[in-house]
C-alpha cells in the first residue's frame, strides 16, 4: 500500500486508516472525482482540520494521497518532466479547501511547473458535505509576457460539473502538439532570454538585440526576451525571485529548456539558477565561446578556443554536481568534450599548460618566419571592426577573394591575408581578423593575445562600422577601448562607414556620409562597391602621401612585414 504523504504528524489511527483506505477507490471514467470519494476527502478534511487532496491517474487509479494544513497542499516530488515535451503529466489533483475560495496561486503553480492534467478543488462545507468546486487547467492558447498561463471554472456543486478530465487533458495535448508543431528542427535549444538594466533601459534593449543575434548564430531559438529594472545584481539569483518564477511558469508554457543570461554568472549563481528552474542555464560569455568554438578551423584558432573555454571553466570546477553537467552539455559546451569535463582541476590545469605552451610556440615560430622573410617594404593594413560590419566583404571587395561572408557573428576567426595592388605598381598586405564585440569575454581576449597582437604590425588599420546599426556608436566606442587594452591606440586608424546602401540617401547613403565626416571617415558600401574609389584613395593618401606623419607618430615604415 502507497504510503500517506505531507502532513501526516497528529492524525488519529482511525483517520489514518481512512486515509489509507482511500487508495482503494476508483473514479469512473468521464468524471473528474466520484461523488463519494469528494465526499469522503471533505469529511477527513473538517474532521481533520487539514486540506486533503488525491493524484488520479488517466485510468481513474489514486496515485498519491495527501494531507496538508488548513491552507495548503504539499505535493510529493514528482520531478519535472522533460524540458520541451509537450504532454500533461497524465495526472490530475482533486483536494479540499476548508473556506470558500478559489485555486490559490500554490494550486496554479503545481498546475503549470508539474504540468498536472487539471486542478480541482472541493470547498470542504462545515457538515463535512462537498460544496462549490473550482477548476483550472492549462491554456495552450496564452500568449504574450504577462498572460494567465491557464483557464479557471467554477460549478455551484460537483453534480454541475460537466467536465470529462481526460478528454480535456487529449485536447490540451493535441493543442500543445499544434502550437509547437511548427518549432524549427535542428536548432540546439530553445531558449528564454533575460537581462538586467542596471544601467538604464535602452542599453540594456540594446545589449539584448545583440545576445538574440548570438543566440541566433549559435544555433537556439530564442522563444521569448525579459529585461528586468533593478539596482542591482541579486547575489543568488541575478533577477529577483518573483521574475525567476515568472520565468519558471513562462519556460514551461513556452517548452524552452534553456535560460541565457545578457550577464555573467558567477559559478554559484549559475548553479543556483540550474537548480531552480531545472533548466540549462547560460551566460553571454560562454555563448560567444560556443560560437568561437563552432567557428574555429585552423589548428591555432581552435586551441585559442579551447584554451578559453578551459580558463573559464576551471574555477567553476571546484563544485561539480549535477547542475553543473547540466551547465556543460551542448551548447556552451561544446570543444572539449563533456568526458575532458569530468576529469579534475589538476588535469584541466595540466592541459591548460599545455595549450599555452602550444600556442606560445605557434606564435614564436610564426614570429621567426616573420623576421626570417625577405623584407619587401609592403605596408600592412589590418580591417578591424565590430563583428558582422562587414569585414571579411570589405576584404573580398578589395582582393576579390572568398573570405567566408555570413550574416552570423564571429563568422571569422581566423586571420587571413592578400596582397592588394595599386595603382603605380604599389601593393599592400590586407588582412582580416577576428571582429570584436561588447564585452569580449577576457579569457578570449587572453586566448587570441597573439592573433590580435599581430594588429600591431599594421601600418593602418581599417575600423570597420556597421553603419546601419542604430547601435554603431557604442560599437565604435567598444572596438576602441579593446584596441586600447591590445596596446594597439597609437596604430593610425581610418573609420570606415559600411553599409551605407542600407541608409538613408539612396545608394549614396547620406546619412552614412555625414556621420563618416563628422568622424573624419568615410562612408562606402562593401557590397554594392559604393564610395570604393574613394577608400582607396583615402588609403593611398595615408599609407604613401602622409607617410611622414604616420612614422612620427611611431609606426615606421621600414618594418613591413610580407604575408605569413
Ligand atoms: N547591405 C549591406 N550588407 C553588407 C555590406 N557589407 C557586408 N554586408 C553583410 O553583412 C554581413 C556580415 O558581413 P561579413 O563580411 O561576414 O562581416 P564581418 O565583419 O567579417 O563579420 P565577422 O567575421 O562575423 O566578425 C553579411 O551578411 C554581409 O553580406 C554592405 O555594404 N551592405
Ligand atoms: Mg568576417
Amino acid at each position: 500500500m502507497p504510503a500517506i504523504r505531507g502532513n501526516i504528524l497528529g492524525l488519529k489511527p482511525n483517520q489514518f486508516k481512512r486515509l489509507e483506505a482511500t487508495y482503494r477507490r476508483r473514479v469512473l471514467p468521464g468524471e473528474v472525482v466520484s461523488p463519494e470519494l469528494a465526499r469522503h476527502l471533505t469529511e477527513l478534511s473538517v474532521e481533520t482540520g487539514r486540506q486533503v487532496g488525491v493524484l488520479i491517474n488517466r485510468r481513474g487509479d489514486i496515485e498519491h494521497v495527501v494531507v496538508g494544513d488548513a491552507f495548503k497542499l504539499e505535493l510529493p516530488e514528482l520531478g519535472r518532466l522533460r524540458a520541451g515535451d509537450t504532454r500533461l503529466r497524465g495526472l490530475r489533483l482533486v483536494h479540499t479547501h476548508l473556506k470558500d475560495e478559489p485555486l490559490t496561486p500554490d494550486d496554479l503553480t503545481d498546475l503549470v511547473l508539474l504540468r498536472l492534467d487539471l486542478v480541482c478543488a472541493i470547498v470542504a462545507q462545515p457538515d463535512g458535505m462537498p460544496g462549490k468546486v473550482y477548476l483550472g487547467h492549462l491554456d495552450p492558447e496564452a500568449t504574450g509576457a504577462r498572460a494567465k498561463y491557464w483557464k479557471t471554472q467554477t460549478a455551484p456543486g460537483l453534480h454541475a460539473l460537466e467536465l470529462d478530465p481526460v478528454a480535456l487533458a487529449d485536447e490540451l495535448e493535441a493543442a500543445f502538439g499544434r502550437a509547437t508543431a511548427g518549432r524549427e528542427v535542428a536548432v540546439q535549444g530553445r531558449a528564454l532570454l533575460i537581462g538586467v538594466a542596471l544601467e538604464g533601459r535602452a542599453a540594456a534593449e540594446a545589449s539584448m538585440e545583440e545576445l538574440q543575434e548570438l543566440a541566433r548564430t549559435a544555433g537556439i531559438q530564442v522563444l521569448d526576451t525579459s529585461i528586468q529594472n533593478r539596482n542591482q545584481i541579486d547575489p543568488r539569483y541575478v533577477i529577483g525571485q518573483g521574475k525567476l518564477e515568472e520565468l519558471n511558469l513562462r519556460s514551461m508554457q513556452l517548452f524552452a529548456d534553456m535560460l541565457i543570461f545578457d550577464h555573467d554568472l558567477t559559478p554559484a549563481q549559475a548553479r543556483h539558477l540550474a537548480d531552480q528552474t531545472q533548466l540549462k542555464v547560460l551566460d553571454r560569455t560562454q555563448l560567444i565561446l560556443d560560437i568561437f568554438a563552432q567557428h574555429a578551423h585552423s589548428a591555432e584558432g581552435r586551441l585559442q578556443v579551447e584554451l578559453a573555454q578551459l580558463r573559464y571553466r576551471l574555477p567553476r570546477l571546484a563544485q561539480r554536481d549535477e547542475g553543473l553537467s547540466r551547465l556543460m552539455g551542448g551548447i556552451g559546451g561544446r570543444g572539449p568534450g563533456e568526458t575532458k569535463l569530468e576529469v579534475d582541476r589538476r588535469r584541466v590545469r595540466d592541459r591548460i599548460n599545455m595549450l599555452e605552451k602550444r600556442i606560445d610556440a605557434l606564435s614564436a615560430s610564426r614570429q621567426v618566419r616573420r623576421q626570417q622573410r625577405v623584407r619587401h617594404d609592403v605596408p600592412v593594413l589590418s580591417i578591424v571592426g565590430y563583428t558582422n560590419a562587414g569585414k571579411s566583404t570589405l576584404l573580398n571587395h578589395l582582393t576579390d577573394s572568398d573570405v567566408v561572408v555570413e550574416n552570423k557573428l564571429f563568422a571569422t576567426l581566423d586571420p587571413s591575408s592578400r596582397r592588394l595592388r595599386f595603382p603605380r605598381d604599389r601593393e599592400v598586405i590586407i588582412t582580416d581578423t577576428v571582429g570584436f564585440i561588447r564585452a569580449l569575454p577576457r579569457t578570449l581576449v587572453s586566448a587570441f593575445r597573439a592573433t590580435l597582437e599581430e594588429l600591431s604590425d599594421a601600418d593602418l588599420l581599417l575600423h570597420v562600422v556597421d553603419a546601419s546599426d542604430p547601435a554603431y556608436p557604442l560599437q565604435i566606442e567598444a572596438v576602441e577601448r579593446i584596441l586600447r587594452d591590445l596596446d594597439l591606440h597609437e596604430v593610425p586608424r581610418l573609420l570606415v562607414f559600411n553599409k551605407s546602401d542600407l541608409l538613408e540617401g539612396g545608394a549614396g547613403g547620406h546619412l552614412a556620409h555625414v556621420n563618416a565626416q563628422s568622424r573624419h571617415g568615410i562612408a562606402i558600401s562593401a557590397q554594392t562597391g559604393e564610395g570604393m574609389t574613394d577608400l582607396l584613395l583615402r588609403i593611398e593618401e595615408l599609407l604613401w602621401q602622409e607617410g611622414k606623419s604616420l612614422t612620427a607618430s611611431g609606426q615606421s615604415f621600414q618594418q613591413e612585414h610580407p604575408p605569413h
